[in-house]
């Protein structure tokens, strides 16, 4: 018998539409109410937010990790489920990812649609998280994402699109593995993440976007005082306009931590462009290229990183790269 937990967090998984078309929280979760019973499987449920993504912070996160360790620790459970908006499951993903060492399965779903819409998919999604969590194959994979028949690895997926019940995807290599209705297929593990824990999550962090004929102006706006670290989502291969690399010079001047990443749907960020805020001159000052991550993980990795106590360009550098 495998026991499992079930952490539901709020999301539209647990939401209702009324007569308008309107969708919001309810005060029961919806999914208490449904009967999943497994011969090999004990289901242990617990209602620990009931938080619709958006209002999500990084200490909800927090504390969903240190509930997820004392379940595995002193509860000895096989694996954890978690439901969760779909707006920010990602964020929430990596930063479990990044701050839980891989071993027993954790897996986070959602729905696209709320509990009693027509072709509402939480129940179906729930059923196949639970399914992949306690099976053994599922293992030392690290955070995992389970929706609409497919398997994600945190580190990589991403939500694409605002209604579809396909949104999550893996832009650079797909799903690490998809089920079918009697089998859980996994066609390749995913490298790990760096793992760090962390106690606290303090840190101010924007994410700024590049784009055609951007100016300083919003970097130059950036109260030095009241800011640790900077995540650029930058233009192509990892460049920016010229006058915006200007402006990011004063914010490296003041060791402010800048991380990099593309703006593309898909690929990492590399130093290849040698001219005026092309990613090589951008590379040897200082900026640091946190490639196979978008921007919300990236921010989450610096924000893990500082927590940690991580200092200087020669600590951040191997973690951020990594
Ligand atoms: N499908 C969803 O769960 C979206 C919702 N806005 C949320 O993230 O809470």
């Amino acid at each position: 018998m495998k026991k499992i937990l079930i952490l539901h967090t709020g999301g539209t998984i647990s939401m209702a539409e009324d007569e308008n078309g309107h969708v919001s929280p309810n005060a029961t979760n919806p999914m208490n109410a449904v009967n999943m019973q497994f011969d090999e499987i004990d289901l242990v449920t617990e209602d620990i937010f009931n938080l619709p993504s958006p209002h999500v912070t990084l200490t909800d996160m927090l504390v969903l990790k240190n509930r997820i360790k004392k379940a595995f620790i002193s509860e000895n459970f096989d694996g954890v489920v978690i439901t969760h908006g779909t707006d920010t499951l990602e964020e929430t993903a990596f930063f479990l990812d990044t701050t839980l060492s891989r071993g027993k399965p954790i897996v986070l779903t959602g729905a696209m649609r709320s509990s009693n819409e027509l072709g509402t998919d939480g129940i179906y999604n729930l059923l196949t998280a639970i399914r992949v969590a306690a099976d053994s194959n599922s293992s030392d994979r690290g955070v995992l994402v389970v929706m609409n028949d497919e398997i994600h690895s945190a580190r990589y997926v991403t939500k694409t699109h605002t209604t579809n019940v396909s949104t999550f995807q893996t832009p650079t290599h797909g799903p690490v593995g998809l089920l079918t209705k009697n089998k859980i297929i996994y066609f390749h593990k995913d490298s790990e993440n760096q793992h760090l824990d962390v106690a606290t999550v303090h840190g101010n962090v924007p994410i700024v976007k590049a784009f055609a004929g951007m100016t300083g102006e919003i970097l130059d706006l950036l109260d030095l005082e009241k800011l640790d670290g900077i995540v650029i989502e930058a233009l192509g291969a990892g460049n920016l306009p010229p006058i915006a690399s200007q402006s990011l010079q004063r914010l490296l001047d003041a060791k402010v931590p800048v991380v990099l990443v593309s703006r593309c749907f898909n690929g990492i960020a590399e130093p290849v462009y040698s001219y005026q805020g092309g990613g090589s001159q951008l590379y040897e000052a200082g900026v640091m290229f946190a490639d196979e991550v978008n921007s919300q993980k990236a921010r989450i990795k610096l924000i893990i990183a500082l927590n940690a106590g991580l200092k200087n360009l020669s600590e951040l550098r191997p973690f951020l790269e990594n």
